[in-house]
């Protein structure tokens, strides 16, 4: 059924009315920004979330293009459990990359929209203290074998106060998920795990996670086998059984850690889906996979 234009607005209201004055985490894979019309569209949607009271934080990926441009410098993109491995020189690229490009370019798009972008890393004003994540242990033909991941960082301490400065004065912060540990090392942090600790240290209302699939799949080829919602207790067996792999893992430890601190909504969303932000967050058609913590109570 469509909707008439006035209707479309009345259905929004309630929900304008909720989200009024609250924080919400939304972070854009590298999937969701190879097409920059769909970019464009992404972006527009999260200037008028700030036009509407709501304030938007975001995190961005990138992985795509770092791989590209790996692959560009005569580089094997390497991946455990949906982490680069990240020696001296891919630390090098996925900071220019991240943060000399895709950031910036993001700044400017909001600017473009009408909006005030503040590109960020995790080193800005210390927000993220980082240590390097301990080696991952994987099964190679029945053999279990250690694997260090490099540079690869885990948040550690997150420090919001420069987020909140920035938002209080109308700012969209656009983060990079390079960080820094203390003895000032520089460290790759998966986006989706960045976004994750963020949104769970603000309370942020909402966190939604854009990606290029429609939600988490039964069947990964299958579109019509979305799963809409999903209870944190299952997601490690989800994982086990291989429903969950490779890039949508980090996402949804991600999202899981965000519901156990208490973050009301994480939604898993199609970020090619023109304008997928403002159908699922102002409309009663909710679409994507949605994360919830089981009532024991
Ligand atoms: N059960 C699943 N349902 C949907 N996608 C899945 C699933 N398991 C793994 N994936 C993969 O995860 C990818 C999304 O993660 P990722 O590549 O890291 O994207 P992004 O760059 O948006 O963070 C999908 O494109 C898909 O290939
Ligand atoms: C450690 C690690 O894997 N870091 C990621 C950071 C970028 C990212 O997470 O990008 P997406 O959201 O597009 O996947 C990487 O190097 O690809």
């Amino acid at each position: 059924m469509t909707l008439t234009r006035e209707k479309v607005l009345i259905e929004a209201l309630p929900y304008i009315r909720e989200f009024y004055g609250s924080l919400m985490v939304i972070k854009i894979g590298g999937h969701a920004m190879v097409d920059p019309e769909v970019m464009d569209d992404i972006i527009q949607d999260i200037v008028l979330l700030r036009y509407v009271g709501i304030y938007p934080i975001i995190v961005h990926g990138g992985g795509p293009e770092i791989t590209a441009k790996m692959e560009i410098m005569g580089k094997k993109p390497e991946f455990i459990g949906g982490l680069r491995i990240t020696d001296d020189e891919t630390m090098e690229i996925a900071s220019m990359v991240l943060v000399g490009n895709i950031n910036t370019n993001i700044v400017s798009l909001i600017g473009l929209h009408g909006g005030r972008g503040i590109g960020l890393s995790g080193k800005d004003g210390r927000m993220i203290i980082a240590r390097k994540k301990p080696s991952q242990r994987i099964m190679i033909e029945d053999i279990e074998h250690e694997v260090d991941l490099g540079w690869v960082g885990e948040t550690e301490i997150i420090n919001p106060e420069l987020l909140s400065i920035v938002t209080e004065k109308g700012y969209i912060p656009v983060i990079s998920p390079i960080a820094m540990d203390v003895r000032g090392n520089s460290l790759n942090i998966n986006a989706d795990t960045v976004a994750g600790d963020i949104a769970a240290a603000i309370h942020a209302k909402k966190l939604i996670l854009m990606t290029d699939v429609p939600g988490i799949l039964e069947k990964h080829d299958d579109k019509s086998t979305r799963i809409s919602r999903i209870a944190v207790g299952d997601v490690e067996n989800l994982i086990s059984e291989g429903i969950i792999t490779g890039g949508m893992i980090p996402k949804i430890r991600s999202a899981s850690t965000a519901v156990e601190s208490g973050v009301e909504g994480i939604h898993i969303i199609n970020g090619s889906v023109s304008h997928s932000i403002l159908l699922e967050l102002f409309t009663d058609q909710g679409i994507g996979t949605m994360l919830y913590k089981k009532d024991t109570s």
